[in-house]
């Protein structure tokens, strides 16, 4: 294909991120249950002799343009996979939050490879494509999968989740990132320094919550709000005190749940319904926590490519 081609991808927030012990490879054991939600970005592949990226959006300047990005390192796998020549012109429209929780990194990957993929021919399969997804990072095959998903292993092994109604959620971004690396050393460090360990044998083997799954199902704001976890929330907080203050003012507005999101710092907000989600946006706006705030829902679709 000669014309450039676009995909579109959605964030993630996690419901409930359960984190088991510390694994010999550095990785930990998850029960990761993945929400899609609506705030995307776009990654558009161009015909170009060699590979090169672009990116525009307010968080642009903190974007890698590399081949440490993402998206270079998806087309760089497709491109290996297929004895192609990675020859293509990445240009990523962020509005994902960048190095925030909410898996831009992982979406842009994702966006790459669909876009990519149509613009080489390179026909690779379904099952294909998630291969080299879990080959580049624990949350990418999600950003290609979207909806509603548990992940098992690091995050990478997927089961697709039901879901049985939209959840309105509030994002409050924060200024600066939080280094997912550094988020799960300082779990591991918490853990040791309250004498329970931090290795696998020490850390009871991560589960899914039934009544979180339930709630899924159901559509029930109010039971989802009840059984939201993630064992992260404390390491993210004690690297960054003030995203206790953030929490603090969506809660006070009214919230149903007030969590960080993954590994933060962006900090989630379920709301009642969609006038509950502007209140409590509102009330963020106001409160000075927070850079900027969003209102969206969820569960929405994975990558796709679109027509510009
Ligand atoms: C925490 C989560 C929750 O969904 O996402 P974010 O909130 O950062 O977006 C994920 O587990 C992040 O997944 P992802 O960002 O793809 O991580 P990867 O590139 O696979 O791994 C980066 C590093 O995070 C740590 N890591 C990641 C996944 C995992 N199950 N255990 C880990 O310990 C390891 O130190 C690893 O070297
Ligand atoms: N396409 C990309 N978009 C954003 N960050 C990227 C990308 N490629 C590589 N990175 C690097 O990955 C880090 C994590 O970014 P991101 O995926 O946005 O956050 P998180 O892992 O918290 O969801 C960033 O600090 C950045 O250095």
């Amino acid at each position: 294909m000669t014309r450039p081609v676009t995909a579109r991808v959605p964030a993630k927030v996690n419901v409930q991120l359960a984190v088991g012990g510390l694994r010999p490879d550095g990785f930990h054991d998850l029960a990761n249950v993945f929400l899609a939600v609506g705030l995307h970005d776009e990654v558009t592949a161009a015909p170009a002799d060699t590979l090169r990226v672009t990116v525009e959006g307010a968080d642009a300047g903190q974007v890698p343009l590399d081949h440490t990005n993402l998206a270079a390192r998806a087309a760089l796998a497709l491109a290996e996979r297929h004895g192609v020549a990675p020859g293509v012109h990445l240009h990523i429209v962020k509005d994902i939050p960048v190095a925030g929780g909410m898996a831009g990194g992982s979406a842009d990957a994702a966006g790459a490879l669909l876009a990519c993929d149509a613009l080489w021919g390179t026909g690779a399969t379904r099952a294909e494509l998630l291969e080299i997804c879990a080959a580049l990072g624990s949350d990418v095959p999600f950003s290609l999968v979207g909806g509603a998903a548990l992940g098992r292993g690091r995050g990478e092994l997927l089961t697709p989740l039901e879901t049985g109604g939209t959840f309105h959620w509030v994002f409050a971004v924060a200024d600066g990132g939080l280094s997912t690396p550094a988020v799960y050393r300082e779990c591991d460090r918490l853990r040791e320094a309250s004498g329970a360990g931090a290795s696998a044998a020490d850390v009871p083997d991560p589960e899914p919550s039934p009544a979180l799954l339930a709630a899924l199902r159901t559509g029930d704001a109010t039971a989802l709000a009840a059984a939201v976890a993630n064992d992260l929330q404390p390491a993210a907080l004690s690297l960054r005190p003030a995203l206790a203050g953030t929490l603090r003012a969506g809660a006070d507005a009214g919230a149903l749940a007030s969590l960080v999101s993954g590994s933060g710092p962006t900090c989630a907000f379920l709301a009642k319904d969609a006038e509950g989600a502007q209140v409590v946006a509102g009330a963020l706006a106001a409160s000075g926590t927070c850079r900027t705030v969003r209102i969206t829902s969820g569960p929405v679709p994975g990558a796709r490519l679109v027509d510009v």
